[in-house]
């Protein structure tokens, strides 16, 4: 567990970006800091591998006192993530991910195999372990930079807006795989971000920060959306809480309904609709069995025909719904 009491940090200009901040994160979860531009969220993060040092307060991990230790030290048994990815850009991709573990001591067979091993588990293709870092694109970059801060297996993972120099798509891709790899490595991680539904997708629990750099409330994604703890939360989570609070929603069983003759498939895969004429009309999106309400109303919504359809794991359709089962399952 990573403690923050009472923590300040005033920059010697005198802003108090950070005021008398206090809270527990847990261990092996991932906790989100978010809140508007300028709000310490920042600087919160990085007094925790002491990059920023705090000006009064007591950050403490797993209850020791971060000051007690060498700050060097502390800081290569922290992973660090940034916008940007923030590579060495003289060094091949292998070479970036190997540098804690060659810096710790680690000899360079070792440091070399598990760069690659890395490298494959964030998802990048081992043929670029030799290029350079101008020559990837943005998400690769920030893929390589997720496997260097995991190359020395430290307990703890600082992420600053990692990604949020990608385009949508990369970014949606880049988070399901962080969501993937915790599942396997359990790290804790804290992760910094302004975008609220970043936070919510992510976050085991969520610190939402004011300017100022005070708590305005910490608690899990669904608590936030259901109970905001005031008018500045509740701003800041937005006019859609409901629409989200779905996300939490499992229906244990929607009832489907048999596919329609009017669902064109191939080998079982969804194509279409038909509408009467040569082309198909598109499908919407789909979703599984087991999904949150909110992916079933996004079936439901984004079909032409107002039925979402269901699929399994392979993709293909078992059924649909329509809008009206899906209101019977709001309202219950
Ligand atoms: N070195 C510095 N000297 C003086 N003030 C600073 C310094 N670094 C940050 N600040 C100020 O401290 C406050 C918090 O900054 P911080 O970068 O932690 O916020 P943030 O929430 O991460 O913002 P953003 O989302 O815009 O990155 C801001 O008012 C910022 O201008």
């Amino acid at each position: 567990m990573i403690e923050f009491e009472d923590v300040t940090k005033r920059y010697p200009d005198g802003t108090v970006a950070v005021d008398k901040l206090s809270l527990r994160i847990p261990s092996n979860q991932i906790t989100v800091f978010v809140g508007p531009s300028g709000c310490g969220k920042t600087t919160s993060l990085r007094m925790i591998n002491r990059t920023i040092e705090r000006t009064s307060g007591t950050i403490s991990i797993d209850g020791d006192d971060i000051n007690g230790r060498d700050a060097v030290t502390l800081r290569r048994g922290i992973g660090y993530v940034i916008q940007n990815a923030g590579l060495f850009p003289h060094k091949t991709v292998v070479d970036n991910v190997a540098t804690v573990p060659k810096l710790i001591g680690w000899d360079k067979r070792k440091a070399h195999d598990t760069a690659m091993e890395l490298l494959e588990r964030v998802g990048l293709d081992v043929k670029l372990a030799e290029r350079y870092p101008a020559q990837l694109s943005g998400g690769q970059q920030q893929r390589v930079g997720v496997a260097r801060a995991l190359a020395a297996d430290p307990a703890i993972m600082l992420m600053d807006e990692p990604f949020s120099a990608v385009d949508p798509i990369v970014r949606h891709q880049l988070q399901e795989e962080l969501l993937r790899l915790q599942r396997d490595i359990g790290k804790t991680i804290v992760f910094v971000t302004h975008d609220i539904d970043e936070a919510i997708k992510l976050g085991d629990n969520v610190a939402v920060l004011r300017v100022g750099g005070k708590l305005a409330q910490f608690a899990p994604p669904a608590e936030l959306l259901a109970n905001p703890a005031d008018e500045f939360v509740r701003g800041f989570v937005g006019q859609d809480r409901g629409y989200r609070a779905l996300t939490f929603v499992h229906p244990e069983e929607l009832p489907v309904k048999p596919l329609p003759d009017e669902l064109a498939l191939q080998d079982g895969v969804p194509l279409g609709w038909r509408n009467g004429s040569e082309e198909l009309l598109p499908v919407g999106a789909v979703f599984k069995r087991g999904d949150s309400l909110r992916a079933a109303l996004d079936a439901v919504l984004t079909s032409p025909t107002g039925c979402g359809v269901c699929v399994d794991d392979d993709g293909k359709a078992v059924g649909v719904i329509d809008q009206a089962t899906v209101a019977e399952a709001l309202r219950s």
